[in-house]
């Protein structure tokens, strides 16, 4: 299984330019998680800063017990290992071919014999749907193919956890969706934790099996998909639906006058071209695809999401409870309500006459899956209220700690 990233406190500026601070969040082990944000709030610095590549003013950033923002270069070294990394353009070398870029990693970190190289790189090769261009040099193939090739040779050394920045840069949605297939078949294949970077909705709402939002400086939350999906947040709620309107300006951020000004002239009848549909809502996650076994991140994530399912916003537990099949609610004890109206049915895409789905108690101990606590995503305390939640560290909720930072349990 993949390791678990726990980053507490996170501050990175660049002289007198803040980027992002305090970010507090843990990527589940062997889980697929994607940080949304609007372009330069920093995302791409997050990730460097994850590897060590780029040193965050304060902070922590905990993998297999080390921390890489203070431990020595000799332990960073050794922890950076753990991650295969994807950049933006693949970051191959331009007049290497693919078998030599891939197989670059293993030349330079380990002794392996060059018929193990041989190896280790066909089957990379292999799973990215590149057998057979690997005398390819990276300018005569295309952009799809570049990624693909980033991401086998991302693999070579068998990362516990896999970064991959804008997956989608430069692709088109086809393609997208092709990338998208992979990651989620690799996590099925190896059980990596995987981290996505990303501004494309699509990837965002059907990959991850947790969403993160950076924004104004700060994690503005993350946690379960089903959260973001269905939040109220204005920032989300603009960036999932991609609005002019809301608080994300062409400058990141925009004042209160503009956003004021741009209300009244919406209320007036004046169309910015922004689509009318809000796509919030919980839709259904990307599978393996056939052949492939039941990816057993997915079903680790069911069991500690089902474990702190009541600490979550009410439609984040209905979007999860819709989302178990009839066994499954049976298996963690929870049901659809019946006889309850809807509270916000336009939000959620439900009829009017649909009821919510509500949790019908606490989740029993023995339906609460197999991770130890420390497994367990960790919820700010006072957010939820609930001293049993097992990852409430009974401290006061902080801007961007991980979730909803305003709005309380509810998320209205
Ligand atoms: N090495 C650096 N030195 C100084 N400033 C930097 C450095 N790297 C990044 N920045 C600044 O940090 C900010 C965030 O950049 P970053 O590339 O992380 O944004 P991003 O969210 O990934 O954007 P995009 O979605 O457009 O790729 C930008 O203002 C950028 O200019």
């Amino acid at each position: 299984m993949g390791a678990e990233v726990v980053i507490e406190g996170l501050t990175k500026s660049f002289g007198r330019q803040a980027i992002w601070r305090d970010v507090t969040l843990t990527l589940p082990p062997g889980e697929v998680s994607a940080m949304l944000g609007p372009s330069g709030t920093g995302k791409s610095v997050f990730l460097k800063s994850m590897i060590g590549l780029l040193k965050p003013d304060r902070g922590r950033c905990v993998i297999n017990g080390v921390d890489i923002v203070t431990c020595s270069e000799h332990k960073l070294y050794e922890i950076r290992k753990l991650f295969g990394v994807l950049f933006q353009d693949g970051a191959l070398f331009g007049s290497m071919n693919l078998y030599d870029n891939v197989a670059f990693p293993l030349r330079e970190h380990t002794k392996k014999s060059e018929t193990e190289i041989r190896r280790i790189v066909s089957e990379k090769l292999e799973m990215t749907g590149l057998a057979g261009a690997d005398k390819k040099l990276p300018g005569e193939i295309s952009g799809g193919m570049r990624k693909r090739a980033g991401l086998a040779r991302a693999l070579v050394l068998d990362p516990q956890i896999i970064l991959v920045d804008e997956p989608d840069s430069g692709l088109d949605p086809v393609r997208t969706a092709y990338i998208s297939q992979l990651l989620i078949d690799l996590n099925t294949q190896i059980d990596a934790t995987i981290l996505i970077v990303t501004h494309n909705i699509n990837l965002a709402r059907t990959v991850p099996d947790n969403l993160g939002m950076l924004f104004r400086k700060e994690l503005v939350m993350f946690g379960p998909r089903e959260v973001l999906l269905t939040s109220d947040e204005p920032v989300v709620e603009q960036f999932l639906n991609g609005r002019k309107r809301g608080p994300i300006g062409m400058s990141e951020e925009k004042d209160s006058a503009t956003m004021e000004r741009e209300e009244a002239e919406a209320a007036a009848g004046h169309s910015d071209g922004s689509p009318d549909e809000d796509v919030r809502g919980v839709v259904a996650q990307m599978q393996p695809s056939p052949g492939l076994p039941e990816r057993v991140g997915a079903r680790r994530r069911m069991d500690r999401v089902m474990r702190i399912l009541h600490t979550l916003p009410a439609a984040a537990q209905e979007g999860i409870i819709e989302s178990l099949s009839p066994e499954e609610q049976r298996h963690y004890n929870v049901r659809p309500s019946h006889g309850a109206p809807v509270a916000a049915p336009a939000r959620h895409g439900l009829a009017d006459t649909q009821q919510i789905p509500r949790v019908t108690g606490p989740v029993p101990s023995q339906h609460q899956g197999e991770l130890p606590a420390d497994q367990v995503a960790r919820i700010p305390g006072g957010w939820s209220g609930n001293p049993g939640n097992p990852g409430n560290t009974g401290e006061a909720p902080r801007p961007g700690s991980g979730y909803p930072p305003r709005n309380g349990p509810g998320g209205a």
